[in-house]
């Protein structure tokens, strides 16, 4: 295979300098992924391809989209290393291509045997590193290589960016609104649109700026934090102090042992009800409700943390909590916190804070009112300004449906053209100038400016001079001729780098890690300057084309639109 370990030979200054191993490159995450997930106009194009002896012929495809989703300004680049595993292990098995003979059986025996032989030895992919953040009609990816082998990898491209790039986007916003301090929590895996679907809003999730999943698959496969805490179900499973059996809790420091914790906690609560600060507050809570959670502190009494809306959060939930984390801070445990999942998230979220710092006052307890809490129910990014917009209590937010589902948005449309074959530029018109393909293959450049955020970024030809820093380049919108503006750039960072080169020598760039996919995100989302990004009538970013680029295109334009004609 392809892309089974790659051992590349530098080349510096034209000698072989030293041999250097990259990293072996796995299999796709999901093994769907195979070379027929992909349309079926794929294999018919390169029959007909093959037939009429272009197969061969190389092109370069542009990876883009045309609009940012969720009415913002940006989007975050996500799936390339899913498309480079893919890239590296096409192959087709002997099944598959039984399988195409028999959906094709008008086509000749010899196309099955080129099948056999292709893979993706002689095919440069070209990307924005993953966790960027990126415009529409900036290539995300340029892909080169024989017209019939880059065509097969359009739909899996396209399908493997799409959905990542939509939902890190979706988690880039979300933690945005949420603010740095706050913990983000992703709780949608029974909301996802499948496994996969589940799988990759886990990790990409965690590249947007969330902390950690409750998908414990997620977890194990890519190393991502887990946490959670339990549902309304465990709470309501239980119906009364009673049932606990085996009551006895060893100390925090193991020097001694409470017999009976259940009575523990119920003298807590008994003190809760009775005490000066809090007297009026607290009356008759649900004994389930405290069994459940007595039940948690048992097993987890390092780490408990209370559902607390089961019933009723301040007259039952609240009171319960605070006597079990009570009856544990004797014994030299500290409590997490709770959650809320339901009312006012606001309100709730204040008058637990106030409680909990009511009681350490009372009780001398350091540390009580510092416990967290947690919020969740049918978040999402608007809920989460409005909370914001209203102050409130919350240290961390579980966030499910709208994160993983992309509710707002569910498609970023990526598209992939072709820009040109056998050195030869095209161009797809459209009535729409926004469905005009941006022609040739191109080098990306990102100019930032003086105060170190990022200006503009400019698409030149491939072998235009590169923008300098200090040096005035014009910039111009690439359909919009009245658009235009000079930059000097401060700093100028060339955006596609080379990620997978076939059986080619030379050096491409290795695979970077989750976490540095992800700090690449936070990092980059910093570096925009704060109007791009703010949720309310944002900045539109500019997307430009050097001068000589922007002629190029209009004379092609000019050249490949036929002229009508008026009777
Ligand atoms: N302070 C707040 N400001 C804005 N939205 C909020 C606030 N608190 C909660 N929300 C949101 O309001 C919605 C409330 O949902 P809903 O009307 O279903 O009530 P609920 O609290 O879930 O009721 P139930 O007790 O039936 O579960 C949720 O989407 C939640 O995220
Ligand atoms: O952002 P979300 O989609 O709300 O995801 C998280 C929710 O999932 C769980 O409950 P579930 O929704 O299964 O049941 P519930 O609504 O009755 O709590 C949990 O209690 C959260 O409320
Ligand atoms: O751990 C949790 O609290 C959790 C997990 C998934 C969905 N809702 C909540
Ligand atoms: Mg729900």
């Amino acid at each position: 295979m392809a892309g089974k370990a790659v051992a590349a030979a530098v080349m510096v200054n034209g000698s072989v300098a030293e041999k250097e191993v990259l990293a072996e490159i796995g299999g796709a995450t999901n093994p769907m992924v195979t070379p027929l997930l992909t349309d079926l106009y794929q294999f018919t194009m390169a029959y007909a391809y093959w037939k009429a002896g272009k197969h061969q012929d190389r092109a370069v495809f542009d990876l883009y989209f045309r609009k940012n989703p969720f009415g913002g300004e940006y989007a975050v680049f996500a799936g390339l290393e899913e498309c480079i595993r893919f890239v590296a292990n096409f192959k087709l098995e002997e099944e598959e291509i039984s399988f195409l003979r028999s959906i094709m059986p008008m086509c000749e025996d010899g196309f099955f045997d080129y099948l056999r032989e292709v893979d993706c030895s002689n095919v440069e992919v070209y990307a924005v590193p993953e966790g960027s953040v990126v415009f529409p009609k900036v290539p995300l990816m340029r892909v080169e290589g024989p017209v019939s082998i880059v065509q097969l990898l359009e739909t899996p491209f396209v399908n493997l960016v799409n959905y990542a790039s939509l939902v890190t986007t979706n988690a880039a916003r979300h933690r945005l609104v949420a603010g740095k301090s706050k913990t983000l929590l992703e709780f949608g895996l029974r909301r996802a649109q499948g496994p996969d679907g589940g799988m990759s809003a886990s990790k990409y999730c965690y590249i947007g700026g969330f902390d950690a999943t409750s998908n414990v698959a997620a977890g194990k496969l890519f190393g991502i934090p887990l946490r959670g805490t339990h549902s309304h179900a465990f709470v309501s499973s239980f119906m009364s102090p009673d049932e606990i059996l085996d009551r006895a809790l060893l100390s925090h420091d193991g020097s001694s042992t409470c017999k009976d914790f259940v009575r523990l906690v119920q003298s807590w609560l008994s003190k809760l009800q009775r005490t000066g600060l809090l007297r009026g507050v607290f009356g008759e809570t649900n004994q389930s409700e405290l069994a459940a959670f007595t039940s948690y502190a048992l097993a987890f009494p390092n780490d408990f943390l209370a559902l607390v809306d089961t019933y009723d959060v301040m007259k039952s939930g609240i009171p319960n909590f605070c006597a079990v984390a009570l009856a544990l801070n004797d014994l030299g445990y500290k409590a997490r916190g709770i959650r809320l999942d339901s009312g006012d998230l606001a309100y709730l979220s204040f008058e637990a804070r106030n409680i909990f710092h009511a009681i350490e006052k009372e009780f001398n307890v350091a540390g009580f009112g510092k416990m967290t809490v947690t919020a969740s129910n049918d978040l999402n990014e608007e809920t989460l300004d409005a909370l914001n917009k209203q102050g409130h209590e919350v240290d961390a937010f579980g966030i499910g449906t709208n994160l993983v589902t992309c509710y707002a948005q569910p498609a970023l449309g990526c598209v992939f053209k072709l820009v040109e074959i056998n050195n030869q530029p095209r161009i797809k018109l459209s009535e729409d100038v926004t469905k005009v393909s941006i022609p040739c293959k191109k080098r990306i450049f990102r100019l930032y400016g003086r105060e170190g955020y990022a200006l503009v970024d400019i698409m030149t030809g491939e072998n235009e001079p590169p923008p300098t820093v200090g040096e005035r380049i014009l910039c111009r919108h690439p359909f919009s001729e009245s658009k235009r503006a000079y930059v000097v750039p401060q700093h100028v960072e060339e955006l596609l780098k080379c990620y997978w080169l076939g059986n080619s020598s030379k050096r491409r760039e290795e695979l970077p890690s989750l976490e540095k996919i992800r700090a690449r995100c936070m990092q980059q989302l910093e570096q925009m300057r704060p109007d791009h990004m703010r949720r309310l009538n944002p900045t539109p970013y500019k997307v430009s084309v050097s001068g000589k680029l922007y002629d190029f295109i209009h004379f092609l334009w000019l050249s490949e639109a036929p002229v009508g004609e008026l009777q």
